[in-house]
Order: C-alpha cells, then sequence, then structure tokens
C-alpha cells in the first residue's frame, strides 16, 4: 500500500470580527488552500450586519459565540467535501479578533472532552455558553467599569505602566466586571472565559486552551513584564476571576494535540498539535514578519501603526502587547483615526478629486513644506485627542488656508511626523535596520510612501497583508513545532515571500524632518493644551 503522503503543512485560523478564515500553508511557506466563511452573508440566519449586533443602546455591541461555531463546522465540512487531506497537516494555529470574550457554562468541559465525531460541533456545544452574545472589540458599554478600574490600580498612568495600557471599554477585563455586576447569575454559572483565541483553540483542543500573552495583553489584567495576572486587577473586576481564566503561556506555545473528533470525523493526524492562538494584531506582526526595529502602516480609514518594542514606555495613548514570536520584547498598537477618510478629502478639495493632481503636488513641493505645518481632523482624533485643522507657517504664526500644493504636503507630512512622534513616545527608535512596512489603499500611492521614507529616514516596503492574521498563524504554527527546539521565528520564516521595496528616503530628509519634527510636536502641545484649556 502506497506510503501516506509525509505530513508536510499547517493551518492558520482567523476568527476575525466578519469572517472565519483558513490558510493551509506548505513546508516552503507557500498558501496553497484558503477559504473563508461570512457570518453575515453565509449565516443569515443570526442576523448580524458586520458579524455583530450593535445593541439599541448604541454602545453594547456583541456576536452570537455558536454562529462562530456553526462558521468553523461550515469551512472543515467544505474542506472535507473537497477532499482536503486532512492527515498532512503537522500543526494549526490562530488568531481571534481581540478583546472579545466566551463564557463557557459550568460542566460545558465534559462535553468538550467527549465530542462525538458523527454530530456537527455547534449542535453539541448548543448549551455550553452562559453568555450566547459574547461581547467584542466594538463595543464601548464599559465606562463605568474603566473608572472603577483605574481608581482601585491607582489612576490610568499606573494601570498603563502594569498592563500596556490605561483602561479601554472594549478590553477584557472591563467587559468581565460589566457581566459579573449586571448578570450575577449568568458569570456564578461560568466555569472558565477564553478570548476569542483561546476559544477557537478550544475547539481544535477538544478541552480549555490557555490565554496567550500576547493576545492576553489585551484585557488590563494581564502584568506584561511579568506575564502574570495582576491580583489586584483581577480582584478589582470580578471574584475568583483567575481561576476562571487559568494561567496565560508564551503564544508559541505547544498547548496539546487535536482533539479525537476531529481525528474520527476529519481524518486528522493524531500527532497534529494546537499551538497557542493569539489576537489579530499580534498574529498580523507575525504575518508580515516584522523584526526588531521595524515598524508595520496600515494605511486605511484609521491608520494603524504595529511597533517592534524592547523597551516599552506604556503611555495614555496606544496598546503596548507582550510580542507574539519573541516573549522578551514587545509591540504596540498606535491608532489614528483621521487616516484614508481624510486623505480623501484634502484630495477632493485641493486636487480636484484626483489622485494624480494629489501625487503631482507632493511631486512640486519639497520636503518639508517650506515650514508648513498642519493638523487635519476631521473627525476627534484618537491619537491625540484633538479635533479640527489646525495650519502654521514658518514663524509658527496660526494661518486659516494653505495654498493647494502646501495643504496636501502639510497633510501627508504631518500625519506621518505624528505616526513617528507618537511611535517614539511609545519607545520605539528608528535603527539603521529599520524597514517600514507599508500596508491598506494608500499604500498603492508611491508619492505618499515617499514621504513615508523622507519623515522616518527609513526605506518603505509593501506587501499583500490581506491575510496577513491568517498567514502569521500558520507560521505560528510552524514555529510552535520548532520553538521546542530553540530555533528562531526569523529562521522558520526565512523561506516566506519577501516585501517589495518600494520608497528609499530622499538625500537630506533626515536633517530636514530631524528639524521639523519638534516643532510639530511642539505646536500639537499648543493645539492639546488650547482644546483641553490651562492644566488643572
Ligand atoms: O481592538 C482592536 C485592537 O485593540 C481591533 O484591532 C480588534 O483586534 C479587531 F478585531
Amino acid at each position: 500500500m502506497a506510503e501516506p503522503a509525509a505530513r508536510s503543512c499547517c493551518l492558520g485560523w482567523d476568527f476575525s470580527t466578519q469572517q472565519v478564515k483558513v490558510v493551509a500553508v506548505d513546508a516552503d511557506l507557500n498558501i496553497f488552500y484558503e477559504d473563508s466563511v461570512h457570518f453575515d452573508r453565509d449565516l443569515p440566519e443570526f442576523g448580524t450586519q458586520g458579524g455583530v449586533h450593535v445593541h439599541e443602546d448604541g454602545l453594547t455591541v456583541t456576536s452570537p459565540v455558536l454562529m462562530w461555531v456553526q462558521a468553523l463546522d461550515i469551512i472543515l465540512e467544505k474542506m472535507k467535501a473537497l477532499g482536503f487531506d486532512f492527515s498532512q497537516i503537522l500543526a494549526l494555529s490562530g488568531a481571534g479578533q481581540q478583546h472579545g470574550s466566551i463564557y463557557w457554562k459550568t460542566g460545558a468541559s465534559q462535553t468538550l472532552t467527549s465530542l462525538s465525531p458523527e454530530i456537527p460541533l455547534h449542535q453539541q456545544l448548543e448549551a455550553c455558553f452562559s453568555i450566547s452574545n459574547s461581547p467584542v472589540w466594538m463595543d464601548s458599554s464599559t465606562t463605568a467599569q474603566c473608572r472603577q478600574l483605574e481608581a482601585a490600580m491607582g489612576g490610568a498612568q499606573a494601570l498603563s505602566c502594569l498592563t500596556g495600557s490605561r483602561a479601554y471599554e472594549r478590553f477584557t477585563g472591563n467587559q468581565i466586571a460589566k457581566i459579573y455586576q449586571q448578570n450575577p447569575e449568568a458569570y456564578s454559572q461560568t466555569e472558565r472565559i477564553s478570548l476569542v483565541s483561546s476559544f477557537a483553540a478550544s475547539l481544535f483542543l477538544g478541552s480549555y486552551s490557555p490565554i496567550d500573552y500576547s493576545d492576553g495583553s489585551g484585557m488590563n489584567l494581564l502584568q506584561i513584564h511579568d506575564k502574570v495576572w495582576s491580583q489586584a486587577c483581577l480582584s478589582a473586576c470580578a471574584p475568583h476571576l483567575g481561576e476562571k481564566l487559568g494561567p496565560p503561556v508564551p503564544s508559541c506555545s505547544v498547548v496539546g494535540n487535536i482533539s479525537p473528533y476531529y481525528i474520527q470525523h476529519y481524518g486528522f493526524h493524531p500527532g497534529c498539535k494546537v499551538v497557542a492562538f493569539t489576537g489579530d494584531n499580534p498574529a498580523s506582526l507575525a504575518g508580515m514578519r516584522l523584526e526588531e526595529g521595524d515598524i508595520a502602516v496600515s494605511l486605511g480609514t484609521s491608520d494603524t501603526l504595529f511597533l517592534w518594542l524592547q523597551e516599552p514606555m506604556p503611555s495614555l495613548e496606544g496598546h503596548i502587547f507582550c510580542n507574539p514570536v519573541d516573549s522578551q520584547h514587545y509591540m504596540a498598537l498606535l491608532c489614528f483615526k483621521n487616516g484614508s477618510l481624510m486623505r480623501e478629502r484634502i484630495r477632493d478639495e485641493s486636487a480636484s478629486c484626483s489622485w494624480s493632481e494629489f501625487s503631482k503636488a507632493l511631486q512640486t513641493t519639497e520636503m518639508g513644506n517650506g515650514g508648513n505645518l498642519g493638523f487635519y481632523f476631521d473627525v476627534m482624533e484618537i491619537t491625540p485627542e484633538i479635533t479640527g485643522r489646525h495650519r502654521f507657517n514658518a514663524d509658527n504664526c496660526e494661518v486659516s488656508a494653505f495654498p493647494r500644493d502646501v495643504e496636501i504636503r502639510a497633510l501627508i507630512e504631518g500625519q506621518f511626523m505624528a505616526k513617528r512622534i507618537h511611535a517614539e513616545g511609545l519607545g520605539y527608535q528608528v535603527m539603521p535596520k529599520t524597514k517600514i512596512l507599508a500596508t491598506g489603499g494608500a499604500s498603492h500611492n508611491r508619492d505618499i510612501l515617499q514621504v513615508l521614507a523622507d519623515v522616518f529616514a527609513a526605506p518603505v516596503y509593501v506587501m499583500d497583508t490581506a491575510s496577513s492574521a491568517c498567514v502569521g498563524s500558520a507560521y505560528q504554527a510552524f514555529y510552535g513545532l520548532a520553538a521546542e527546539a530553540d530555533v528562531s521565528f526569523s529562521e522558520v520564516v526565512k523561506l516566506a515571500p519577501h516585501p517589495r521595496l518600494a520608497a528609499t528616503p530622499t538625500p537630506g530628509a533626515a536633517q530636514v524632518y530631524e528639524a521639523l519634527l519638534p516643532k510639530y510636536a511642539k505646536l500639537e502641545q499648543r493645539i492639546l493644551s488650547q482644546t483641553r484649556g490651562p492644566p488643572k
């Protein structure tokens, strides 16, 4: 009889807000299978919009946990129907939307560990959740719980130094506190609380999977330096919380072998390993193969920065997470709300709705824009909390308008100087080996990338990151297998496709922006003090 194919691939999963996605990656790190199930389109019976339910209060946002389970049944059954050879899978890992929480009802572990291979997962797990609609990252109904936690921990900055972030409404500790306060019965009937990432891992493990350090950093509960739960934070949120969470683990941990359910029903190899799942953003960092000193700039509706940090400086803005691929280092997220919508507005107003006119303006204006600086926040900015448009000439005098071309350069230079200043505020440093990875819509505009390269004085690369969380999870699965042999992540992923060089710094750029950056920072503080009023 022919030898079964040597097991040679890993699966990467992404349980995101709008879909469940899977990629299969071979030993050369090529993707040879991918599929997804969209909640709104493929599971309309749950009635979600964008994968969620926004409640009447406009603040509470949840997703039905059984919708996630059923999506997994669908995607696996389709793979089986297509004849996918599950026996070739060496390991699997995955990602989940960060901050969401799942509440396993007392007794659920017995069901999870004794799944019948003949019945779909979602039917067997129907009665396993004490909360059927899980709060997700878009929820902003826990402001009271955030204030209570910060008060209990000595203030916002103290909480940030301990857990990597001040209290945020979507962070899981505050969500758990709300459930304990408003639904104590359900809380008392909960034997285990998972994140979306560890919940998904539990489905494959057939038992409760631990929370990993990286996604656990998004809860306002984990001490990011010691990588243990803060007992003070746990107690401030809800009683017996540590027991319900279980101990956290490194993000590349092998948490066990796949559940017999998958071996018997799909033909997975009994030796297939489950590697800890993590948050979608940490998994994306892995998928983009960021290294120390690198920075990823996602230029989307809002602009998001992914930073690799060695010595983080937690602050009242942004988020510091444990690094998913190097447990001695960290990563940071910074979100800038005025991203592509702001760029499109200025394009319409100052470049006749044309990106080529917009690009021409960048090509025909000098680096540094003659000392003119602009701040463009048509919606309340997150980083920092400023709104409105503010323009300053070379003498630091506020002016009401700029010529069209100057306006366009002032917008783009301002957006990127803000990113560099706030990244450095979190402890980031541009290093000689720094690479900037640009993704998202605006990364297709070479002239915008040229400004990015000039402001950071570093080369800019682009890559397709549409499935970066999924692909990063597949890389993590390979890494989990190799980590036991002490092989580094970069060694494991060295065969992965390389990003394409898109722009290098213009000669003299470093000098221009080293002079401008402090000026921009001072003006930003000036606007903040004007809008916040004098310090109390
Ligand atoms: O809240 C976020 C990060 O802090 C989002 O990026 C979610 O992870 C998206 F699922």
